[in-house]
C-alpha cells in the first residue's frame, strides 16, 4: 500500500499574498491501493466520494503526466486538516494525489516537476511549495515555470492555529479583492515581504510584528471573519501577533514563548468555546511517502 503524508500549510503570512507559505506540524494522509472497481474513496464526506475528489483528480493528472493508464484505485483518507479553513487542505489533496501516482508507477518525478503540476492544479504556488518541501517557501510563477526558495524558520517561534467553527471559501475570498493596487502599496508590500522572510529566519518577533501588517488582502478578508478583531486583540494582549492564514477563516498567532501560546489558546477557548486550536511548530520535511 502507498501512503502519502502531507503537512498543513499556512499561506500568505500577511504580506506575502500568493507567494509566501509555511508548512506546519499538522498532517493528513492518503493511502492508495489496487482495487477491483474503478474508484472507491473513504475517510471523507459523501459529497467528496466521487471522481471529482481532488485527491483523485490529482492522481489522474499524475498518471497522465507519466503517460500511464489510470488504474482502479481505493483511496483512504486520514484527515486532520480542516477543510476550507485556510490551512491548505486543497494543497494536501493535490500533493497527495500526484505523489500517490508517482509512487504507484515509480515514476521518478522530481520535486520541481511535482511543484509545477501541483501549481497548475491549485492556481497559486504558496501552499503547494511548502507542502512539498517543508519550511517557509517564497515562490513565483515565470512564464508558467514555478520558482521557489526556502527559508529555515527560527526554532523558537511558536505558531497557534485559531480555527473558527465556520468556513471561508477560498474562491469567495479571492473574488472580494480589488483588481488593482497603487505603486505606493506595491512598494510597501515588497519591502515588508522581504523583511518578513528574514524576520522568520532569525526569529525576530518585533520585526515580524511590523513586517507582517498587510495592505493587499487582509483588510478586505477580515470582513469575512466576524471574530477577526476580537481574536487579534487576544493575541496582542498575550505577547503575540496574528495574521489570516491563507484565505481564512483560520487565524495564525505567532509568539516566541510557549506560555504566551498557551495563554492565547485558553483565552480563545473562553471567548470561542467551539473553535479548534493547535499549538504548532514548523514542518521541515514536507510531504513524505510512508
Ligand atoms: N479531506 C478532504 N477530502 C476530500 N476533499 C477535500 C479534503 N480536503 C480538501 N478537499 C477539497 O479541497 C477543497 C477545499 O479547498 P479550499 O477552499 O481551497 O480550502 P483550504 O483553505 O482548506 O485549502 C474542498 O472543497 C474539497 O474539494
Ligand atoms: N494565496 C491564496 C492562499 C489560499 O490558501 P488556502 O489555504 O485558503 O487554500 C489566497 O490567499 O487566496
Amino acid at each position: 500500500m502507498i501512503k502519502i503524508s502531507v503537512p498543513a500549510t499556512s499561506a500568505n503570512l500577511g504580506v506575502g499574498f500568493d507567494c509566501l507559505g509555511l508548512a506546519v506540524s499538522l498532517y493528513s494522509a492518503a493511502s492508495f491501493e489496487p482495487y477491483d472497481v474503478k474508484l472507491t474513496i473513504s475517510g471523507c464526506a459523501p459529497k467528496y466520494q466521487s471522481e471529482d475528489n481532488l485527491i483523485y483528480r490529482a492522481f489522474v493528472k499524475g498518471c497522465q503526466f507519466l503517460q500511464k493508464d489510470v488504474p482502479n484505485v481505493k483511496i483512504t483518507i486520514d484527515n486532520h486538516i480542516p477543510i476550507s479553513r485556510g490551512l491548505g487542505s486543497s494543497a494536501f489533496c493535490i500533493v497527495a494525489g500526484l505523489m500517490g501516482a508517482d509512487a504507484w508507477f515509480d515514476g521518478g518525478l522530481s520535486k520541481e516537476q511535482l511543484l509545477d503540476l501541483a501549481t497548475e492544479i491549485e492556481g497559486h504556488p504558496d501552499n503547494v511549495s511548502p507542502a512539498i518541501y517543508g519550511n517557509l517557501g517564497a515562490s513565483f510563477i515565470d512564464e508558467n515555470e514555478v520558482q521557489t526558495v526556502h527559508f529555515e524558520v527560527a526554532a523558537d517561534l511558536h505558531f497557534v492555529a485559531l480555527i473558527p467553527d465556520y468556513q471561508v471559501s477560498t474562491e469567495k475570498a479571492r473574488q472580494i479583492l480589488p483588481k488593482e493596487m497603487s505603486y505606493q502599496t506595491a512598494i510597501y508590500q515588497i519591502g515588508h515581504a522581504v523583511a518578513l522572510s528574514k524576520a522568520f529566519e532569525i526569529g525576530d518577533l518585533k520585526l515580524i510584528k511590523s513586517a507582517i501588517v498587510d495592505k493587499m488582502h487582509e483588510p478586505y478578508r477580515s470582513q469575512l471573519i466576524p471574530d477577526y478583531q476580537a481574536a487579534k486583540e487576544i493575541c496582542q494582549d498575550n505577547a503575540g501577533v496574528m495574521y489570516i492564514s491563507g484565505s481564512g477563516s483560520t487565524m495564525m498567532a505567532i509568539t516566541t514563548d510557549g506560555d504566551a501560546a498557551d495563554k492565547i489558546i485558553s483565552n480563545i477557548k473562553k471567548s470561542f468555546p467551539n473553535w479548534e486550536t493547535h499549538h504548532l511548530s514548523v514542518d521541515t520535511k514536507g510531504a513524505t511517502a510512508i
